[in-house]
């Protein structure tokens, strides 16, 4: 018999079991894979699901935008294990559930390497979707009420389709993103693959990063930095900023979606820069500065449907919200606050 020319397999028995084969180890009840799980909403999902001891929780992240910092007080944990890993490859593991959430989110970023957001929106979401396939898990899309485009239809319920320019500086993440929703629903058709998908509206929170470039990290860190608080132009745009929250529910309950995640309240910009100017610093300046092509005029969500199906409303106001993340930006950039 052809052996190779290593006669072990077919001459000596296998050795003997390792002794660790009859300890007793730890089997959770639930493995779940958190992609993205190094980033802001990633590691408070980690944090949530870490709570329940039967969870075993493996995140895979690339660190483009993440960092392990967000998941220092999990090393070690033996229910918990970090790899590092680009989803634009193929991952094979056994889980359970796949929460997928990697992708850069904030325009800033997404815009430095626009090919590298669409081939995670699209390669990355169709390796998570291969996963899902090969081991039966039930897989969550984190999406985006960037699939509305500049919205026609004001608020929106989940049954619009948006208004989305195809060929734009920011169609590297809301096209694709969209791509990755009807990924989701084509390998649910197809092959009957169980999918969530949650449309987020702009979060906030402690763990974004501090140079992130979107709006609520922007204007904090400029606050207590005693820099002018830069409201691109008109500064009338409204955004609706909800708390970071909500994905188990939709996760364990048994509806797809799209459902849409966010905190109904709208601001305009000018509006959000006073409150945060009267909450942190009242002596900070306002400045007015250019805004970027294909910027959102106005964004809302209708959440009928993440409270009837999923009994979920946010329950953090922004004026609540603003100052828990000023407190972990202080602590961050190492500034108290003077009175
Ligand atoms: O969370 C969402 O729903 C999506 O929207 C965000 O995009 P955007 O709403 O444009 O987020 P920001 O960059 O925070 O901008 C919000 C508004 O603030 C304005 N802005 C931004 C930064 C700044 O310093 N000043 C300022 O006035 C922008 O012009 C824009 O009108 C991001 O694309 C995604 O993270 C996310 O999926």
């Amino acid at each position: 018999m052809a052996t190779n020319g290593n006669s072990y397999a077919t001459t000596k028995p296998p050795p003997n079991p390792s002794p660790l084969r009859n300890a007793k180890f730890f089997q959770a009840n639930m493995r779940i894979l958190v992609t993205g799980g190094a980033g802001f909403i990633g590691s408070h999902l980690v944090d949530r699901l870490m709570q329940n001891e039967k969870n075993e929780v493996v995140v895979v992240d690339n660190y483009f935008t993440g960092s392990k910092d967000n998941l220092k007080q999990w090393f070690g944990h033996p229910r918990f294990e970090l790899i590092r890993h680009d989803v634009t490859q193929p991952l094979l593991i056994e889980v359970d559930q796949i929460y997928h959430l990697a992708c850069p989110a904030s325009p800033i970023f997404y815009k430095y390497n626009p090919v590298k957001t669409i081939k995670t929106n699209v390669i990355g979401t169709l390796n998570m979707l291969g996963l899902a396939k090969r081991v039966g898990a039930r897989i969550l899309l984190t999406s985006t009420s960037e699939v509305y485009g500049d919205p026609l239809v004001h608020p929106q319920d989940e049954s619009y389709w948006g208004n989305v320019n195809p060929i734009g500086v920011r169609s590297c993440y809301d096209e694709g993103k969209r791509v990755a929703e009807t990924l989701m629903f084509d390998y649910h058709r197809q092959h009957g693959i169980e999918i969530r998908i949650a449309r987020i509206f702009n979060t906030y929170g402690p763990r974004m990063n501090i140079d992130d470039g979107r709006v609520v990290s922007n204007f904090i860190a400029q606050a207590i930095r005693n820099e002018p608080l830069t409201i691109q132009s008109p500064g009338t745009q409204t955004r609706s900023f909800c708390y970071v929250d909500g994905l188990i529910r939709l996760m364990e309950g048994s509806n797809t979606g799209p459902i849409n995640i966010g905190n109904p309240g709208e601001f305009t910009m000018i509006e959000l820069a006073e409150t945060v100017k009267e909450l942190i610093n009242p002596k900070v300046e306002i400045q007015h500065v250019d805004n970027t092509p294909d910027d959102p005029r106005q964004r809302k969500p209708v959440i009928t449907k993440a409270k009837e199906l999923l009994g979920w409303e946010p329950t953090i106001k922004l004026r609540e919200g603003l100052p828990l993340m000023e407190e972990d930006f202080r602590k961050r950039l190492g500034i108290t606050r003077t009175p």
